[in-house]
């Protein structure tokens, strides 16, 4: 969302501290505006800097000032690395929780992301099926592979290779990124790796290989952030898919290009790639020296928003500064923050797809590469493992095709799933030291490893990919059990009920939801559906889970099967809004129906000519609304 044009907000004057996003200093919220301007003028980049001060402004003033911030950030990078300031997923995801000061100041840093060597295609062709194209050679920069083809007698550290790759790519002189940004320019360096696959009748299926890498080296890469935070694209180059998204027909295509972003929401399922979306637009954003601010809704409040609004229109009013801010997780929000009409009306809503197959294939096998890890191809049925060599330059680790596009189908289009899953898999591997060594004396390093099909579908169990507890999926799934109910298909309520179990969803907030559902849906077509939800509920209460489900499946499939009836939902709706419209004050309970405890109210009339309905056999003519509903029949129509 871009913000310009500045407004005074009385609001803010209330917040007491506020950290300067470009020094970090805390500081009373009065002086932030006076203390920006000096701290731009200083640090025109706005690159936040820790323990940065006015002290150490006068350092830079003094040519004393750090290594630029693109170098300090390649120094400082680890393996297959995003930039060090957090990403907006880093927020969403609470990584800002493990620092001391909590996820909320992190959330607002400003983006520091480098620069990207390669700006000449921003956005990708889709990368077509493996049995053409498979993958994409320059999908993953290898640093450490390409040392190894190198024949570099200690291996760098991926920090070490990847800084010097891209201030390879920096130094070509002319910023356009032509240092092989795809990977089209690197002569020899797949070449050699179909070497390697040739020996060992690895081929992949057509998938492009990898440099050797030692096990020990691919696990060490794979312990710490989750693979798919270290694989998250920086350009549009390595986005794969979504093209009627931001592919080049679309109209978002030209304004990503010339950084002229306007308000977006991205929507989609969960691991499209809409946190990615954002997280290239801000690296194409410090290009253009337009500051990028990331809020998560899971921790921001309205202050937080507001605050950096402020920020920006100072930004804007002085230096002429743009400023996106990008809220992740923004369904968050509650309805009052969100204003949904609001929202829509001024926001441009961008659909991702779930990823379909293909991508998912090429989403991991940039990933595969990028590890090292060669793909066997099961129509060429060679053992690998059984070649002997110490070779450190053949591969140690290995992943069968077919594992590859098992994953692939089984992450259902979410690529965060996809990646983690793969990453679980060949850590319980690499961990558990079940290596496939066919000759007996073999060292660790020069064993092999072989990464099956049932590896990757225990990968994906462990990341309990199937079923999101806290997010979007947590939804879908109760909305689909409803909706199956409803439509009395007891076959899709009963899957509904055991894909939101088995993913680990607490029985209690389905029974809560069946409760409602009897009293919704059911109603008086069947009043003892009620008693069936409570009584599914305590059962739940006391015996817990694995037990309790079939007490669960039990009630689904019972109200799958009942009648239905929404007629006393509908009519207490219809009294809600009657109330709701109600012009002025309320009409008053007439006279007659209102108790007389005391001899005061009686005189008053209260209870006068109230006919007590056991006393007459037959019906008795009494009104019990007041005087203006007469007549009213709110289980015919809404009247109000
Ligand atoms: N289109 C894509 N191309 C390449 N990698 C992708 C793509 N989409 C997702 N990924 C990978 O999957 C990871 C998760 O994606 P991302 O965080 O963008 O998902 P999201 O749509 O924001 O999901 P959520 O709604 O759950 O937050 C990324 O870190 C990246 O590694």
């Amino acid at each position: 969302m871009e913000v310009s044009g500045p407004e005074d907000d009385p609001f803010l004057s209330q917040l007491h501290q506020v950290q300067c996003p470009v020094c970090q200093q805390m500081m009373p919220a009065a002086h932030i505006n006076s203390h920006l301007d000096r701290c731009l003028l200083l640090n025109p980049a706005g690159h936040a800097e820790p323990s940065a001060g006015p002290h150490r402004a006068g350092e830079r003033a003094k040519g004393l000032s750090p290594p630029s911030a693109k170098r300090r950030r390649l120094s400082e990078s680890s393996a297959l690395k995003q930039p060090a300031t957090p990403t907006a997923a880093e927020s969403s995801e609470g990584e800002g929780e493990e620092g001391d000061d909590g996820g909320e100041t992190e959330s607002r840093e400003s983006y520091d992301a480098p620069p990207t060597p390669s700006g000449a295609r921003l956005i990708p062709d889709f990368p077509v099926a493996r049995s053409s194209s498979p993958g994409r050679k320059g999908s993953g920069k290898r640093p450490a592979a390409a040392a190894a083809a190198a024949g570099s007698a200690s291996p760098r550290s991926w920090d070490e290779a990847e800084a010097q790759e891209e201030e390879e790519a920096v130094g070509d002189g002319d910023g356009d990124g032509d240092a092989d940004a795809d990977g089209e320019d690197d002569p020899g360096h797949w070449d050699a790796d179909a070497a390697d696959a040739a020996a060992f009748g690895a081929s992949g299926g057509g998938r492009p290989h990898a440099r050797a890498l030692a096990a020990e080296e691919i696990r060490q890469m794979l312990e710490g952030k989750p693979l798919a935070d270290k694989m998250r694209p920086d350009t549009l180059q390595d986005y794969i898919g979504q093209s009627r998204a931001v592919g080049q027909e679309t109209l978002l295509r030209p304004l990503l290009e010339t950084n002229e972003i306007p308000s977006l929401i991205l929507w989609g399922p969960p691991g499209c790639g809409k946190t990615t979306l954002a997280h290239i637009i801000a690296n194409n954003s410090k290009k253009h020296s337009i500051r990028f601010v990331t809020l998560s809704a899971t921790n921001a409040k309205t202050n937080d928003v507001r605050d950096v609004i402020k920020q920006a229109q100072n930004e804007k009013s002085f230096f002429k500064r743009k400023t996106i801010l990008f809220i992740d997780e923004i369904h968050r929000f509650n309805k009052s923050q969100q204003v949904n009409a609001a929202l829509l009306s001024r926001c441009r809503v961008i659909v991702l797809e779930k990823l379909p197959v293909e991508a998912m294939v090429a989403i991991l096998m940039r990933a595969i590469n990028s590890l090292g890890i060669h793909v066997l191809d099961s129509s060429r049925p060679t053992d690998p493992l059984s070649h002997s060599s110490n070779s450190s330059s053949e591969p140690s680790v290995f992943i069968e095709d077919k594992a590859v596009d098992t994953l692939a189908y089984l992450s259902d289009g979410d690529a965060r799933a996809g990646l983690n899953g793969l990453q679980l898999a060949v850590l319980a591997r690499l961990s558990s030291r079940k290596m496939f060594c066919k000759k007996s004396g073999q060292t660790y390093s020069s064993s092999r490893v072989l990464i099956t099909e049932n590896d990757v579908k225990e990968g994906l169990q462990r990341s309990h990919i199937l079923y999101d507890r806290a997010g979007e999926e947590h939804y879908n799934c109760i909305s689909a059990l409803h909706k199956s109910m409803r439509g009395s298909d007891q076959s899709a309520s009963l899957y509904w009920l055991a894909r939101m179990l088995e993913g680990g969803e607490d029985p209690l907030y389905v029974a809560r939801r069946l409760v409602r559902f009897a009293s919704e849906d059911i109603g008086l077509a069947d009043p003892s559906a009620l008693a069936q939800a409570v009584a599914a509920y305590q059962g739940c209460h006391f015996i817990g889970m694995p037990e309790c489900e079939v007490l669960l499946a039990q009630c689904v499939v019972y109200f799958a099967r009942a009648p239905k009836s929404i007629e006393v939902y509908s009519a207490y709706n219809n009294v809600k809004a009657c109330l709701r419209n109600h012009q002025g004050p309320l009409p008053p309970v007439p006279l007659h129906l209102r108790n007389a405890p005391t001899r005061l109210m009686k005189d008053m009339g209260y209870g006068k000519g109230y006919k007590y309905n056991p006393m007459y056999s037959e019906p008795v003519d009494q009104e019990y609304l007041p005087e203006e509903l007469r007549g009213v029949d709110f289980f015919k129509q809404r009247r109000c």
